[in-house]
């Protein structure tokens, strides 16, 4: 059977060589703290100011401040910096994190276009550094987002089950 970041591989079209690039140079050391600042905002102020109402809505129970410093503080900690969003949330686990959250297909798409352009318009990303975040966002999200697929046909099942048979 297929790991989850087999089919992460392959649903995304990175492999893991690629995805995992970030853990060749170290990003934070190369960028600093204030880039990574600087494209969560960039990222965030997109989502915000999204003309799509149904992905801006996602966000609507986040403050803006504290959605940017979530967000910066794990990506410092992955591209080998301080461990600073676990040192003040406890263990990412983003698969557990986003389960609130309607992380379809359509909204991972939406949410690499943002994240692209935030990229694109932080002065200091590097093409170089820019292709190694772009594999590993590209991968991770496939991870976060894969989960639901894998977990609906076998709940499906369950219902269809619980219906046919209700004293079972
Ligand atoms: C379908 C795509 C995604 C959607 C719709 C989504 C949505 C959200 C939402 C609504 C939050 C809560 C905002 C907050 O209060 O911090 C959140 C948090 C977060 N997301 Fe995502 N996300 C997506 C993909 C990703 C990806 C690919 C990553 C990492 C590469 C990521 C990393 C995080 C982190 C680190 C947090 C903070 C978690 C916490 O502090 O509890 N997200 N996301």
């Amino acid at each position: 059977m297929q790991s989850l970041q087999e089919k992460a591989s392959e649903w995304s079209g990175v492999d893991s060589a690629d995805a995992f690039a970030i853990d060749n140079t170290n990003l934070f050391q190369k960028l600093g703290l204030q880039t990574f600042i600087n494209l969560s905002t960039n990222f965030y102020n997109r989502v915000y100011d999204d003309e799509e109402e149904w992905f801006r809505s996602i966000f609507v129970n986040s403050k803006k401040e504290e959605a940017i410093q979530n967000q910066y503080e794990f990506f410092v900690q992955r591209m080998g910096g301080p461990p600073l969003f676990s040192q003040r949330k406890g263990h990412p686990a983003l698969i557990g994190r986003h389960r609130p959250f309607p992380v379809t297909h359509q909204a991972a798409e939406r949410w690499l276009h943002h994240m692209e352009k935030a990229v694109d318009s932080t002065s200091d990303i590097d093409d170089d550094s820019k292709i190694k975040m772009m594999n590993f966002f590209r991968h991770e999200l496939h991870q976060i987002t894969s989960l639901p697929i894998l977990i609906k046909p076998i709940s499906n099942s369950i219902r269809v089950l619980v219906i046919y048979f209700p004293s079972w």
